[in-house]
């Protein structure tokens, strides 16, 4: 019988969630960013080991702040975390234990979880095992725990057949071939995303969204059409940027990582809009694909 389950990956902004999930899959799907937040929406990510299937749900970072866009956050985080067969808690090696410490008082269904040590290629492995040694005064509460560099590249054998051994043997959840459930558009959205992340410096990219309005396969070319919506005027001459400089440069990034995933030639135009107080707006959220339930 196979194994198969959900696992979500849990630990504060910027804590390496995303980058773990691109590295175990060794595809670009789920969105990376050097910026916090940038995460908001649950997707899953299935990586099949060898005969059996895991199913990734990628969280937010939990944090609570009063923005609802932020709310919506922390929902969906604590949302992923009651709902799975088990958790990988990511906390980055130089963080103290609160953070860890916190997610236990918030894990009330007591969810089976592995502690994972990111970004350890930034201090020595003397500092690495001291860290594992203070994390041992809570050795009852994880599964195991397990040091990682995404830049040095430790093996991922050891981290998915640890997580597999935790699974429920199970039929799979999903057909192997797909890679992940989230719509195409979905991550053509969050590419445009992550673009703007990494070329606009500045609060700006946290006050921007994207809504794709087409997608058109022709024979040779995807083209795409894309609105990027940000609060006020300012923010859109920053987005468009000194003779259109910083559009094209989104815009060029995001059909290259596009172009990357689909192997095909990808036409993308971008659009900028403005929507006063879409963070603040349930509504504005709806209409932007957040599914908002509270
Ligand atoms: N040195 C080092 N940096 C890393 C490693 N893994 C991730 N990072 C960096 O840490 C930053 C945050 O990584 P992300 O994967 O976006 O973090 P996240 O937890 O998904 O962040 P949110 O989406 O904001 O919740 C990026 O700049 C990564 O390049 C690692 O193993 N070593």
């Amino acid at each position: 019988m196979t194994k198969c389950g959900y696992v979500s990956v849990v630990g504060r902004p910027n804590a390496g969630k995303s980058s773990l999930l691109n590295w175990l899959v060794g595809e670009k799907i789920a969105m990376v960013s050097h910026k916090a937040n940038a995460t908001r929406k649950r997707s899953n990510i299935i990586v099949m080991h060898e005969d059996d299937q895991i199913v990734f749900v990628d969280t937010p970072g939990i944090h609570e702040t009063e923005k609802l866009i932020n709310k919506f956050m922390l929902d969906e985080a604590l949302k992923a975390m009651g709902d799975c067969d088990l958790i990988l808690f990511l906390a980055p090696v130089t963080d103290k234990l609160t953070h860890y410490e916190d997610f236990l008082v918030k894990n009330k269904k007591n969810v089976k979880h592995i502690l994972l040590l990111t970004k350890v290629d930034n201090v020595t492995n003397e500092e690495v095992l001291e860290k594992m040694k203070e994390y041992q005064v809570h050795s009852d509460k994880y599964e195991s725990i397990i040091p990682v560099s995404i830049k040095k590249g430790t093996t991922h054998g050891n981290i998915l057949d640890d997580v597999v051994k935790h699974l429920p043997e199970h039929p799979y959840l999903f057909d192997p071939e797909i890679m992940t459930t989230e719509h195409m558009r979905d991550i053509f959205k969050e590419f445009i995303r992550e673009s703007i992340f990494e070329n606009i410096s500045d609060e700006i990219p946290y006050e921007t969204d994207v809504l794709i309005n087409k997608v058109e396969e022709k024979p040779k070319i995807d083209v795409i059409k894309a609105t990027i919506i940000v609060q006020k005027g300012t923010q859109k001459g920053m987005i468009i940027g000194k003779n259109a400089e910083a559009i094209k440069r989104i815009g060029k990034d995001a059909r290259l990582k596009i172009e990357k995933l689909t192997g095909r030639k990808c036409f993308l135009e971008l659009f900028v809009s403005i929507k006063k107080g879409w963070t603040k707006d349930k509504q504005g959220l709806r209409e932007l694909g957040y599914d908002v339930t509270f």
